[in-house]
């Protein structure tokens, strides 16, 4: 049941709350055309009866009589026309919400996350005396002088004149340490100090946090104090707004946007390392492009090293560019033909082998490598060298997943007759200062993400980095002394390269950037949002991500948010894992939900091409009959939390080679997730989401429903297992299993514990990722779903009865009694109203115990109903001719 754009803009334009929740409840399927609620007997009347002989092998699910029984009394008491009936009627008397509603009292203070309040004249005129006593007391300090300090006056001069500059200034010239401080400190002796709060984005949490250490200890520490930053799980903002300069991620400063949309009390927006083209500083952008109309007071600047400053200022209406040119020691810059013949073997390269030839030099070294299993990899590779063995080397892995604290272990000098050696991915390649390094190693690549949006696949790639990154790269040598830089790839290839970086937006699964959009502006219709972008993706693209969304239930009709995704917007994640995360907290069992959300996010294993086998044996182990890994993951987590004390703790992360560190940052994101849901108004205090023992945590030992509740979030990410396959040579396989998606086949990869395995419950997997290699697609992780889950907690297509359809799979039969299948059809229906009611309630817990005793039935229903039936048939595939290799 369909409804058109312009029907929903009008009933819209009508302000008719009542008409709008009718169009939704008639997607949802809870009512008819004339508004009366559907059950599955009104809605089938006319339905076929025979299901024929077309489909073989029916899945047959058996449900114990007494839970039958006891399914009809639920029934009976709450009839699900009267459940209908009453959102209805709620719906009817929802309050419309305007736009001039919106409550001034509810803005944040984007330096603080305090309720904002703009000062009183009198407060703002002391406060100003005050800095400016303060800074003329504190004379604050300088580091050595740097190429931007005597363009100060220019930079000045450029933004009081107008209201968006961008800064093209060299590496190492200081603007990132410098500019935001000269205009701290323009105003402060102005006697404006009071109105100046400076929000400086920067790509990386690395960098966020060393720049803002670096610009405190500059200012002394009279000063320091009025200097912050703030990274996703970590803040250490300034004491307070008014003559504050907070550094922060491009990502925390759209949150902050969210809650302060024009950008109230801030008086510059610094969006450093603009180059890097990150979808978030694109959507940054964008947005600032509208601040900027709205906030006239509101300066933006926009700096780069290595960027296309002459189309940003384009972008920005011809906005000024100030150059500053660059301050470097002299770095030697050496190209793959050279640094063989120096080593004496014209062999091809081998990271180690250079790392070495390297070290026999003094000096600190940073070496970029293209992404986690390299830098263990290569790291390993040293370790077993006698060279390294002696201890006269430490070896510092740098990646994004880490810690902050341990990210900033990078930056400490080693112990006297020690070498630093920094093994690291792209995120040190902009921005940061490390004072030793002498030598940069680079690798030329990087992993890159590259999405295709037809078969909805990821590839995870190592592709050259262009040469901005080259030259980025090579900046990290020289800043503090002579340096030297090895580039592993002949110089040839730096002018085949590509001049800039491709813009991520263009390479991305774009549902989350819609789903900012939406949030920001929610009027703008997708397209037309994205067509106002730096580089716009092809608008099929966002069409096909637009209608994913709609298929989920995050966007209606007219391609507003639904209350789902109002509260899916608040999660930090993927979308289907920010759905996954709310029906968690509605069916009581988040804590395992937010295990495996945090797990998907970062894997706690360490996993290697060397581990491979390990981890393997250790997720086999871990989990038991489940077939999930899913559960794996939650299980782990659980596993880690319950041991007490370092010993064995250690035991356990030996044990099943899991990493320490990553579990402490799991943790964090479990925490931030559980923010998310409070935000969301699921819960009071994220903290009840962690604890066992609490309500929203009754069904956290319930496997069956946390994987229901997985499938319900990741649908229509399904796969549909046969056995019996066709091989290349014609040859029958019968217990070989075959794997097919909505978009063909696909192979379970080698680090799933369902790799392999022929006994699956059930012919129907759930997963989150899947990655293409090799011109195959691989699902990373996968969990056996209850086929009742699937009809139950899914908007899979049951209006035939007896027949399900599962997108890009073949009908479905089931075979049940027709008594069994309307009790189905209105359990599922009655679980449909309990989610919508929940949704549009602030808390959760709106339905009370009847809400309860729906999801103790479904829980029992799931734990007493033998999925067996619907396991893994035979039936002979040749579609995954190639899985005889499995
Ligand atoms: N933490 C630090 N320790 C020592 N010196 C530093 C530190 N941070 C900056 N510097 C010095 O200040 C110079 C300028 O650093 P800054 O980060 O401001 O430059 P930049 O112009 O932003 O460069 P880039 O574009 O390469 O990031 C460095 O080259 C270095 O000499």
């Amino acid at each position: 049941m369909t409804f058109t754009a312009d029907g929903r803009r009008r009933l819209e334009a009508e302000s008719n709350a009542a008409a709008l929740a009718c169009l939704r409840f008639k997607e949802l399927k809870l009512l008819d055309e004339q508004n009366n609620p559907l059950t599955h007997a009104r809605y089938h009347q006319q339905e076929v009866r025979e299901a024929g002989e077309r489909h073989r092998r029916p899945c047959r699910i058996q449900i114990p009589t007494d839970l039958e029984r006891r399914v009809q009394e639920y029934l009976t008491q709450n009839p699900v026309e009267a459940e209908v009936q009453k959102l209805w009627d709620e719906e009817e008397q929802r309050p419309v919400h305007h736009d001039d509603d919106d409550d001034d009292d509810l803005i944040t203070d984007a330096i603080t996350g305090k309720r904002y309040r703009a000062l009183r004249h009198e407060e703002a005129e002391s406060l100003s005396d005050h800095l400016l006593g303060l800074w003329m007391r504190a004379g604050p300090g300088r580091g050595a002088e740097l190429p931007v300090d005597s363009y100060k006056e220019s930079v000045l001069e450029a933004v009081r004149s107008s209201q968006v500059v961008v800064i093209a200034g060299e590496t190492g010239c200081g603007k990132t340490t410098r500019i935001p401080r000269f205009l701290l400190e323009g105003q402060v002796r102005r006697g404006e100090g009071a109105e100046c709060n400076i929000l400086v984005t920067q790509p990386r949490r690395i960098s966020a946090v060393s720049v803002a250490h670096r610009v405190a200890q500059e200012m002394g520490p009279a000063l320091r104090h009025c200097v912050g930053y703030q990274v996703r799980l970590e803040s250490r903002p300034p004491e307070r707004s008014g003559g504050a300069l907070l550094f922060l991620t491009v990502g925390v400063l759209l949150r902050k946007l969210q809650s302060n949309p024009g950008l109230q009390g801030i008086s510059h927006v610094i969006v450093d390392e603009v180059h890097e083209r990150d979808v978030n500083t694109d959507l940054l952008l964008a947005l600032l492009l509208s601040s900027i109309k709205n906030n006239p007071d509101l300066r933006v600047l926009l700096m780069s090293a290595t960027g296309d400053t002459q189309r940003l200022s384009q972008y920005f209406g011809r906005c000024p560019v100030v150059h500053v040119p660059g301050f470097m020691h002299p770095v030697q810059a050496r190209f793959l033909e050279e640094v063989l013949t120096e080593m004496g073997r014209p062999t091809p390269p081998r990271r180690d082998r250079e790392v070495m030839f390297v070290c026999s030099a003094a000096g600190a070294l940073l070496c970029f490598l293209p992404g986690w299993q390299d830098i263990k990899a290569v790291q390993q590779k040293l370790e077993e060298k006698a060279a390294f063995r002696s201890g006269s080397q430490l070896i510092l892995p740098l990646h994004s997943s880490m810690a902050v604290t341990e990210q900033q272990t990078v930056f400490q000098r080693p112990p006297d007759g020690q070498r630093k050696i920094v093994l690291t991915t792209n995120i040190a390649e902009t921005s940061i200062t490390i004072d030793d390094i002498v030598h940069v190693l680079d690798a030329g690549c990087q992993k890159e993400q590259n999405y295709d949006t037809r078969t909805k696949v990821s590839g995870l790639n190592t592709v050259w980095i262009s040469q901005a990154n080259v030259t980025q790269r090579r900046g990290r040598a020289g800043r503090c002394q002579p340096g030297h830089s090895y580039h592993l790839f002949p110089r040839k290839q730096l002018d085949r390269m590509a001049v800039f970086p491709v813009p991520e937006i263009l390479r991305t699964p774009l549902e989350s950037v819609i789903i900012q959009a939406k949030i920001h502006c929610p009027h703008s219709k997708a397209v037309d949002f994205l067509a106002q972008v730096l580089d716009s993706p092809d608008s099929q693209a966002v069409r096909v991500a637009v209608k994913n969304l709609m298929d989920i239930g995050v966007l209606d009709a007219a391609e507003n948010l639904t209350p789902l995704g109002e509260r899916v917007a608040c999660m930090s994640c993927d979308p289907r894992l920010g759905k996954a995360l709310v029906l968690s907290a509605l069916f009581s069992c988040a804590l395992p939900v937010l295990s495996v959300a945090a797990c998907l996010t970062r894997d706690p294993f360490y996993n290697s091409m060397q581990n491979r086998a390990l981890v393997s044996k250790a997720k086999a182990a871990l989990s038991g009959s489940s077939c999930s890994d899913h559960l794996v993951f939650s299980r782990v987590v659980q596993s880690w939390k319950e041991l007490q004390g370092r010993e064995s703790k250690q035991e356990f992360l030996d044990k099943y080679t899991l990493s320490g560190a990553s579990l402490r940052f799991i943790h964090g994101l479990m925490q931030q997730f559980g923010e998310n849901l409070c935000e969301a108004g699921l819960l009071d205090a994220s903290a009840e989401c962690l604890r066992l023992s609490s309500g929203l945590n009754r069904h956290s030992q319930q496997e069956q429903l946390v994987k229901a509740v997985l499938i319900a979030g990741l649908y229509p990410h399904l796969i549909q297992v046969k056995r019996g396959t066709v091989t290349k040579g014609g040859r029958y396989r019968p217990e070989n299993l075959s794997y097919r998606t909505e978009s063909g086949p696909v192979l379970l990869h080698r680090s799933s514990a369902n790799r392999g395995n022929p006994d699956l419950s059930s012919r129907w997997l759930t997963f989150f990722s899947a990655v293409k290699s090799n011109g195959q697609v691989f699902i990373r992780d996968s969990s056996v779903v209850h086929p009742l889950a699937l009809l139950l907690l899914t908007d899979c297509d049951l209006s035939e009865r007896g027949n399900v359809l599962l997108p890009g799979h073949s009908l479905i039969r089931w075979e049940f009694s027709p008594h069994v299948w309307e009790l189905l059809w209105d359990l599922r229906t009655s679980l449909q109203a309990m989610i919508h009611r929940s949704l549009r309630h602030r808390r959760s817990t709106s339905g009370g115990c009847k809400d309860s005793e729906l999801v103790a039935l479904l829980v029992e229903l799931l734990n007493n109903t033998d999925p067996a039936s619907g396991s893994v048939q035979e039936e002979i595939s040749t579609e995954n001719i190639r899985s005889d290799s499995l």
